[in-house]
């Protein structure tokens, strides 16, 4: 049976959603605003009751001729006459819902993975539910969130196939229109996006469905215009660059620069000097209004803070929304968690006409095989040109714009074209911020010239770099010193006679090439999950006198286990006390535990975080480490905040940590996971240390998660609810 799923209803009849109102009124209102499909999810096990709301939501559905699906229930479905059921990986199996379903029954199946997918489209599901597509704050147990990486990925492994296709996780208003454009694969789109509390939690459930719908059925205001390359591409760009760089000094571009404080003077000064407006403001609630000058946002990550991202989110999402150009500079994106954590939360958060960055910055943004940076600077290359130019082209495919590599060579791309610039001074490479300023340049070029962002974007470069060249053939330029001013006049110098319509300044100059690459892929991204963990629980203050608190013998079982786990893989322990004249010592139920060869240190602290400075000259760098302990507020966080300030990966485990007042834990582990730890279960990542059963620790290991099977599944029903 055919379906339309284009706005595909997912029920939630849980209070804080449906805050009392009736759900299938709440249902009937959406599907007059315009949703085409209804599924009804309700997790409470009184079947009785659920087939009386479903039979109530049916009779509504029906009234409109919308098909409902029954999430999980088979047995609701039947009992009802439902148009078909939606089966999770967990659910009953798709060949036995065939069997008990009538022949025209609609069977959508749950995918996270390519493997799921391909084997849901083998057994003959008639759509797939593919996701998580972003994180939400309600949801603990998501299976990976693949975002539209991810999503483009499984669209593209199913392509051949005919199958129905929905984005789950996380889709509002303001993402939509990105999570279908970026999905999109070269082959294959999604049909549709599943909301759940956007439309549910809605006060006005009606016209959140028929705004839904209006988005959908338009294009982003941001979408990339397709300019396939020419026989004489090289050419044709370098003709046109000298009217778009007149047409920019022309319009005289605001731009709206989220930078960091070291370069803001100088990239504000070169601006200026190109004959644009620049504007520096940190403060994302600014950008609702800087954006109706309808100027260009450069996000330049170069000094984060803590409330950097959130205030980039704020302005992001204001351009995005007006369609005008926004650029990201992940400043020195591989060089600590915190920042490969904002790139993914940036990435996952909007839409970035142009991503420029060096080679190590490109690298992290795409994901896989990133490489670890020192500072802010690339570091040295482990890419040759064609690898460059074809990372550059696979991130600009996989992310529908325009990717700047910078260096000696910059390469430019647009995932169809891609351009190689060998312009500039080494000098540009002694002067902090010249990277910087590029960004702040392509924005201004981006706003004047939309039709064809390559081109924009390349017209900025080559101004910008036979400018460096013209100061650096000056005899006063003898260094990095002199070449600042020399070039800013040479940036001026040129926006002159670009006003004036000469072009002699650019005749001959451009030193730039088209690439031509295979179409084989810099490297598959897989979707994003976290890599195998190679080390380290930690064991924050178990003590005697913490026995008060909230599920305190539950917690003391899942130490347990890890701490088994560790002695069987050999895996190194720390463990800390909290004053421990005071407060005890760990507590005796572990003390078996704590005595074998892989315990590194068992120190007793005032300091709350366990990262004192004895545990700090221990730590090798880069340390995946797994925290468990107490409190999770208080020395649980502030080791975590340590750790991942430090560099390394931090995996917090929802059922061994706890504190005295249970809502405690909800609000620790919500501000680590925005900071960039990974918040898990003890059973996830035992099985994600093995990776594989035939890795040699597995028997044990399985071994010990069964003989614990009924307290893990005590601490799960007290922890998990976060
Ligand atoms: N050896 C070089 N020869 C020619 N041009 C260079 C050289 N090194 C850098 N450049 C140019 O300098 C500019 C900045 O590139 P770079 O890769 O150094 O940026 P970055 O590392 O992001 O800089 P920053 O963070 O200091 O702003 C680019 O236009 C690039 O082409
Ligand atoms: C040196 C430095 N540190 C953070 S940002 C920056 C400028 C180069 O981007």
């Amino acid at each position: 049976m055919s379906v339309d799923l284009s706005l595909y209803l997912v029920t939630d009849s849980t209070p804080a959603i449906l805050k009392g109102r009736d759900l299938c009124s709440v249902v009937e209102q959406a599907i007059q605003g315009g949703v085409t499909v209804v599924q009804y999810r309700d997790k409470s096990n009184d079947t009785g009751a659920l087939v009386e709301t479903a039979r109530k939501l049916h009779q509504v559905t029906k009234k409109y001729n919308v098909p409902l699906l029954i999430n999980d229930r088979v047995d609701v479905a039947l009992a009802i006459g439902a148009e078909g059921v939606h089966l999770g990986q967990d659910d009953m199996k798709f060949e036995q819902a065939k069997q008990l379903l009538p022949k025209d029954a609609i069977i959508g199946i749950s995918t996270s993975t390519v493997e799921e997918a391909k084997k849901a489209v083998a057994d003959g599901a008639d759509y797939l539910g593919i996701g998580t597509m972003f994180a939400t704050p309600t949801k603990t147990n998501t299976k990976s969130v693949i975002g539209t990486a991810g999503t483009q990925i499984i669209l593209d492994a199913i392509k051949d196939s005919s199958v129905g296709t929905v984005s789950i996780g996380g889709i509002n208003h303001s993402n939509v229109q990105r999570v279908i454009y970026q999905s999109k694969s070269s082959q294959k789109s999604l049909d549709g996006v599943a909301i759940v509390s956007a439309i549910v939690a809605a006060d006005d459930p009606k016209a959140s469905a028929q705004k839904f719908a209006e988005l959908i059925n338009n294009a982003p205001r941001f979408a990339l215009a397709s300019n396939p390359s020419r026989a004489n591409e090289t050419e044709a760009l370098i003709s046109d660059v000298p009217q778009v760089i007149r047409k920019m000094v022309e319009v005289h571009p605001l731009v709206h620069n989220m930078i960091n404080f070291v370069v803001s003077n100088f990239v504000a000064n070169v601006a200026l000097s190109i004959g644009a407006s620049p504007i520096m403001s940190p403060y994302g609630d600014e950008a609702t209004d800087l954006c109706k000058f309808d100027g260009a946002l450069l996000i330049n990550m170069g000094t984060l803070t803590s409330e950097s991202v959130s205030n980039y989110l704020k302005a992001i999402k204001a351009y995005n929304e007006r369609g005008n150009p926004v650029i990201y500079d992940p400043v020195g994106a591989a060089a600590t968690q915190i920042r490969r954590s904002a790139v993914t939360q940036l990435m996952a958060g909007g839409y970035f006409d142009l991503i420029k960055g060096n080679e190590g910055e490109i690298r992290q943004a795409w994901g896989s095989g990133a490489v670890q940076q020192r500072g802010v600077d690339s570091g040295p290359s482990t890419l040759d040109g064609n690898q460059k130019a074809t990372l550059a082209r696979d991130l600009a495919r996989r992310e529908r714009n325009v990717v700047l590599m910078t260096g000696a060579t910059d390469y430019l791309s647009d995932g169809e074209r891609v351009i190689a610039v060998e312009n500039g001074h080494p000098f540009l490479g002694q002067v902090t911020g010249t990277g910087c300023a590029i960004g702040t340049i392509s924005g201004c070029f981006l706003t004047a010239h939309r039709s064809d962002r390559l081109l924009a974007v390349l017209s900025g470069i080559l101004m910008y770099e036979i400018a460096a060249e013209n100061a650096a053939s000056k005899e006063y330029v003898r260094g990095p010193g002199s070449f600042v001013p020399a070039f800013l006049d040479e940036l001026y110098a040129i926006r002159t006679a670009a006003a004036q319509g000469d072009e002699s300044w650019f005749v001959g100059r451009a030193k730039v090439h088209e690439v031509k690459l295979q179409s084989r892929t810099f490297v598959q991204t897989p979707i994003p999950s976290i890599r195998a963990i190679t080390n380290n629980p930690s064991i924050c203050d178990v003590q005697e006198k913490f026995r008060g608190i909230y599920e305190f013998p539950k917690l003391i079982s899942t130490t347990d286990k890890m701490l088994r786990a560790a002695n069987t893989l050999n895996i190194p322990v720390y463990i800390t006390t909290q004053s421990r004249a005071k407060l005890g010592p760990t507590v005796s139920e572990l003390s078996p535990q704590i005595t074998g060869p892989n315990i590194r240190a068992d120190i007793d602290k005032t300091l709350f975080s366990m990262v004192t400075p004895e545990i700090e000259k221990l730590l090798p760098p880069s340390l995946d480490v797994i925290i468990v302990g107490i409190e999770t507020h208080i020395c649980v966080t502030q080791t975590t905040l340590d750790l991942l300030e430090r560099g390394h990966r931090v995996y917090v485990l929802v059922d061994g940590v706890s504190s005295m007042n249970a809502e405690e834990r909800g609000i620790a582990l919500a501000r680590l996971r925005d900071a960039g730890a990974i918040v898990t279960s003890s059973e996830s990542i035992l099985f994600e240390i093995l990776g594989d059963a035939g890795h040699e620790g597995f028997k044990a290991v399985s071994g010990i998660v069964k003989e614990t099977k009924e307290s893990t599944k005590g601490a799960l029903g007290a922890f998990s609810k976060i």
